[in-house]
């Protein structure tokens, strides 16, 4: 709520409201005793409207604020409750004068009790029904007395109402308020005792990458003497409890980060890519702030400018899955928002966004609200969005999603131009393995949260790429037979070569290391198949990051028969080891 506390939103709203409120209604009084001449203003009814309006005012404010949690727009109270609010009142007055012409006094009685109890609109109403009857009615003691005790009830109601509606205002913030809430002098929630989390072991099977970055975080932790990284995790552990399939059924422990440890020095793109569920979207949430691990330290940016008290927003860029861009506001006024927010100078933004419009090629869109954007630019907007102001880290979560494969080219450039050799380090999670080899310095590959492999991208394809790939296109009048004898003659050359499926003429092959005892053989062999049997064109290739991801995915999830990543790839684990695009 405007980055208040939501104590200090509602003291804000009710220091505007009720005195705005109490004016309005003693004017409304002034009226009606002025001009009717059927109520009379005494010393006792005006002191006793004035004790009944220092409660009911309140009442009424509180009860607004209580009912706007029923609603999502701003045009839904004006619609629905004030309408409500007056027919209400419309029917409380009704009802008792309805009791008091069939002449009876205990029904309206009590209806004028009960109403002034529960409907906090209402005690005003009663108090000034009340002062009418004693005026007009032929005065008898009796009816004095029944009208005082009917005014008493509605004098003292409201500031009953009042506490009872401060006490559900309250049940109501703690129960959809946000993060602030937990700061909160007023509406601060009751910090439950927290589980404590024994130091999580670090799994066995680790790869040997994975272990020596994870001793470095430890350097680079308790050592002064370096530069230290723009990024630090270590030792982050994350946990969630899923329910049972059945009422009964025991929750399931769903772990969604074990025992992580990487960092991202400056300058650095360090890509996340796993399967879908591996848990990379909660580890950038538990990095900026939004998800709170169990165990481990986070630390980001320059931890000598966060003592100095530097505005920690400038630090940290963040584009998340999801978008967050408000959509009645312009392309344009969202950078202006971001970059305001971020301390830039008009004239300083004014020119960036220039820039980035043109950079991203959005210029076009600079003046359409965010909700008639394309998927493609609200990703762009959302990732530009993350850049403004220079911070020290930015982390993208899937940022290319929707784009096209020119905006894809256009934003890699971006990226890379932005953090290669300068003082700022970023994050990126993505499926796309084309994305990862063009953007990033180094990979980190995620699976079922855990971190099974941390390097370069070539690195990476020399250590776990243990396969070339073999492509040969036939000639289109080529029939089986042929087929059968280059399937044969590959094999020669290649003997532990598997067959792929094959599309047409198109034949692919895994053709394992072992086989290739030297390149330029290989090479000399395959110019020979191609001359013997009308091959019209070959590829032989080092796998693919995509591949060899697919190959570390296969190996580490053994339970697993289907997995999906994306849209951009599935595989399938057949018995015979085929790899489908
Ligand atoms: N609040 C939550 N409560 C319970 N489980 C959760 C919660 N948030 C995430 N998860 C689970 O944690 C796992 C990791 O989710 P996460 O979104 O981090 O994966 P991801 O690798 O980013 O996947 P994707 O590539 O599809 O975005 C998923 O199985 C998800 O269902």
């Amino acid at each position: 709520m405007s980055g208040l506390y939501p104590s200090a939103y509602w003291v804000g709203q009710a220091a505007v409201d009720l005195p705005l409120y109490f004016i309005i209604l003693v004017i409304m009084l002034g009226t009606l005793f002025i001009f009717n001449k059927g109520i009379h203003l005494y010393i006792g009814t005006f002191f006793t409207l004035t004790f009944c309006l220092i409660g009911f005012v309140p009442a009424s404010v509180l009860l607004t604020y209580v009912v706007s949690f029923t609603y999502k727009q701003i045009s839904d109270t004006r619609q629905w409750w004030s309408i409500l609010f007056s027919m209400t009142g419309l029917i409380t007055i009704t009802i008792i004068e309805l009791a008091s012409v069939i002449g009876n006094d205990l029904i309206s009685t009590v209806c004028h009790d009960l109403f002034s109890i529960f409907i906090p609109i209402y005690p005003l109403i009663g108090v000034l029904i009340c002062f009418s009857r004693m005026s007009w009615k032929v005065s008898s003691d009796e009816n004095s007395y029944t009208q005082l005790g009917r005014v008493l009830v509605s004098v003292i109601s409201p500031y009953l109402q009042c506490v009872i509606l401060l006490l559900i205002l309250r049940y109501l913030e703690v129960k959809n308020g946000g993060k602030s809430i937990r700061k909160d002098p007023i509406f601060r929630k009751k910090d439950k005792k927290k589980k404590m989390w024994k130091f999580t072991e670090v799994p066995e099977d680790e790869d040997e990458d994975v272990r020596v970055e994870r001793a470095r975080v430890g350097e680079y932790m308790t050592s002064n003497c370096y530069e230290k990284p723009a990024i630090m995790v270590s030792g982050l552990h994350k946990e969630y409890q899923e329910r049972g399939k059945t009422i009964i059924g025991k929750a399931m422990r769903k772990l969604v980060a074990n025992n992580i440890s990487f960092c991202v020095r400056k300058g650095e793109i360090l890509g996340l890519v796993g399967p879908n569920g591996a848990g990379k979207s909660t580890l950038l949430d538990m990095m900026v702030g939004q998800t709170e691990p169990n165990a481990g330290q986070i630390l980001i940016g320059d931890a000598d400018s966060a003592q100095r008290g530097v505005n920690p927003v400038r630090f940290v860029g963040y584009s998340p899955q999801v978008n967050h861009l408000w959509p009645e506001i312009k392309l344009e006024e969202h950078l202006e928002t971001y970059g305001s927010i971020k301390g830039m100078s008009r004239s300083n933004l004014k020119e960036v966004i220039k820039r980035i419009a043109e950079t991203l090629d959005m210029k076009e869109d600079l003046h359409k609200p965010a909700k008639k954007l394309s998927t493609g630019t609200q990703r762009k907007l959302c990732f530009a969005l993350s850049l403004l102001g220079n911070p020290d880290v930015v982390l993208l979560d899937e940022p290319s999603n929707g784009m096209d494969s020119k905006a894809k080219q256009r934003m890699w450039k971006v990226i890379r131009s932005t953090f290669k050799g300068k003082e700022q380090a970023a994050v990126l999670t993505t499926h796309f393995m084309e994305e990862a080899e063009a953007v990033c310095d180094r990979v980190a590959i995620i699976v079922s949260g855990q971190l099974r492999y941390i390097g370069s991208v070539q690195h990476l394809k020399s250590k776990f790429g243990r396969h070339f790939s073999l492509d040969l296109k036939l000639d289109a009048d080529s029939g089986l037979q042929q087929m059968e004898l280059l399937h044969r003659e590959v094999l020669k050359h290649f003997p532990n070569a598997f067959r792929q499926d094959s599309f047409a003429s198109l034949m692919s092959y895994k053709v394992p290391k072992s086989d290739v005892q030297s390149l330029s053989q290989a090479f000399f062999n395959l110019e020979q198949v191609k001359r013997s049997f009308n091959v019209e064109e070959y590829s032989f290739s080092q796998s693919t990051l995509e591949q060899v991801f697919i190959e570390l995915a296969k190996e580490q999830e053994e339970d697993d028969n289907f997995a999906t990543m994306n849209s951009t790839l599935c595989w399938n684990r057949r018995q015979e080891d085929t790899v489908a695009f």
